[in-house]
């Protein structure tokens, strides 16, 4: 039986952190539940347009590198019922991929990315709101390793973003949006504790919606 209005629950924190482990976890834990993640990546904005220099000097951790009007209109869609088409992002290219993917409506909707709260239109759309909370070193090699292996990254290519975005910008903008969390989860995907918590809440709320 689907519950009457789809729950949207926000995964935010600084790159790295674990987000994406954190929603995956939560996701498998729901097994037998109808739930839906959706990366706030995937909103980057197109940037077909520009050359590779240019795209390698965009700021991606400016709240102004996202689409976050698509997203909001998309969100809504799902909160409607309604399928959407989703944008596919290529970190390799630094632009959207000329490919969609069909997302159907689910009782339990995951957005997760590291520019989730510092929009309130985009906050205020949030049942629960939770900040992954891992040290920026843990952060740093995490990225390191999966940049390299997953975003066709280089050792200097990830370094310098680091230091000339990435740090500055967790800090003007990640970070001080900690305090709209409802939880705090700190060390990400290995809070077994934490993450079972959020889980029984979940439960809790589509039991209750339910019934
Ligand atoms: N607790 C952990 N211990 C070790 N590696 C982890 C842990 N959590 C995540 N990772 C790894 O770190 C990288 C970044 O994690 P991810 O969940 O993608 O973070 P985010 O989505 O916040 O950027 C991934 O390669 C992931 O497998
Ligand atoms: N072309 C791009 C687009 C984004 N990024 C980085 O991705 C980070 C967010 O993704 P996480 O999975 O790490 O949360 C963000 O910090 C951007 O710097 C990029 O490197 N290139």
């Amino acid at each position: 039986m689907a519950i009457s209005r789809p729950m949207l629950i926000g995964v935010t924190g600084g790159s790295g952190s674990g987000k994406t482990t954190v929603s995956q976890d939560i996701i498998k834990r729901l097994e037998g539940e109808s739930v839906v993640m959706i990366p706030q990546d995937a909103y980057y904005r197109d940037q077909s347009e520009k050359s590779m220099t240019e795209r390698r000097k965009t700021n991606y951790d400016h709240p102004d590198s996202l689409d976050n009007d698509l997203l909001i209109t998309q969100l809504k869609q799902l909160l409607n019922r309604e399928a959407i088409d989703q944008p596919v992002y290529d970190y390799t290219n630094h632009t959207r991929s000329s490919e969609k993917i069909r997302v159907e409506p689910a009782d339990v909707i995951i957005l997760e990315g590291v520019l989730l709260f510092t929009e309130s239109n985009l906050r205020d759309l949030l049942d629960i709101k939770v900040y992954v909370d891992t040290d920026d070193d843990l952060r740093f090699i995490r990225r390191m390793q999966r940049d390299i292996v997953e975003r066709g990254r280089t050792v200097d290519s990830v370094v310098n973003q680091y230091l000339e975005t990435v740090k500055p910008m967790y800090h003007q903008f990640v970070e001080p949006t900690k305090r709209y969390a409802d939880i705090i989860l700190p060390e990400g995907g290995a809070n077994v504790v934490g993450i079972g918590m959020l889980e029984a809440q979940i439960r809790d709320i589509l039991n209750k919606n339910k019934a």
